[in-house]
């Protein structure tokens, strides 16, 4: 079976009510690649009200991070249970802003991953190296270690797609290469046959996060191991519909 092109529109702690009605509202119009799945990320605040809003069942909604206990004095916090509860499909976890930023380590991203799929939610685990990192060749050792820390928690990876998201390519404007992006998706694909088996890997999908733009997006849909985008700046804008139609 071919794997189903997946884009996420990561959100960030971007917008207000009014931009979310707004953009939501340019979804409901477009007219989206009815074989792409598509799953956007509001501010936690926005979640419920961009749920509603949204029309078509092509789309879903996912929360930008949750916390893997199920309730408790977590001030500030959101659980993977309350995601459920609200009917939350998609979470994502691990995303470079929440390791460096907030300071996630790979133990946290296993443990909320292993959570989130315990409530069955579906999970974009984001991967990634830093410019430092790929300068010293340490790219694929480090998109390795935060898989293996997720491995070592989660045998079941079917409700999982891994987002590879260079860091110096987030936010930018600097896109990886196709060629360059293309590489790592294949070195996470073969530590996939390596770790989860074949029929596993097959099916993952592994989808490229930085920089991705209605310009280049077809360049990088077009290479065999990129089976879709997660997208930060250019979410926000309608370009998206583009992104989403990649493939077409
Ligand atoms: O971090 C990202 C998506 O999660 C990518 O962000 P940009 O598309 O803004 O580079």
């Amino acid at each position: 079976m071919p794997r189903t092109f997946f884009v996420g529109g990561n959100w960030k702690m971007n917008g207000s009510i009014q931009t979310s009605k707004e953009l939501v509202g340019n979804l409901n119009k477009a007219q989206l690649d009815p074989k792409t799945e598509v799953v956007i990320a509001p501010p936690a605040l926005h979640l419920l009200l961009v749920k509603e809003l949204v029309e078509s069942a092509q789309v879903k909604v996912s929360a930008q991070n949750a916390y893997h206990k199920a309730s408790g004095a977590f001030t500030g916090e959101i659980s993977v249970s309350q995601l459920k509860d609200a009917q939350v499909p998609w979470v994502i976890i691990g995303h470079s802003e929440r390791r460096t930023l907030f300071g996630e380590a790979d133990s946290n991203v296993a443990e909320k991953t292993k959570a989130a799929l315990a409530e069955d939610l579906g999970v974009i685990l984001c991967v990634g190296e830093t410019l430092e990192e790929r300068e010293k060749n340490e790219t694929v050792n480090v998109v390795v270690r935060q898989l293996d820390a997720v491995a070592a928690e989660v045998k079941d990876w079917t409700k999982i797609v891994v987002a590879y998201e260079p860091v110096w390519a987030i936010g930018t404007g600097k896109v990886a290469t196709a060629e360059q992006a293309q590489e790592v998706h294949a070195a996470i694909r073969k530590w996939a046959t390596d770790k989860l088996g074949s029929q596993v890997a097959d099916d993952l999908r592994i989808i490229y996060g930085g920089s991705v733009a209605a310009k280049n997006c077809k360049e990088l849909a077009g290479q065999p191991d990129i089976d879709g985008f997660l997208v930060g700046g250019a979410s926000l804008k309608p370009e998206f519909v583009d992104i989403v139609n990649a493939r077409l």
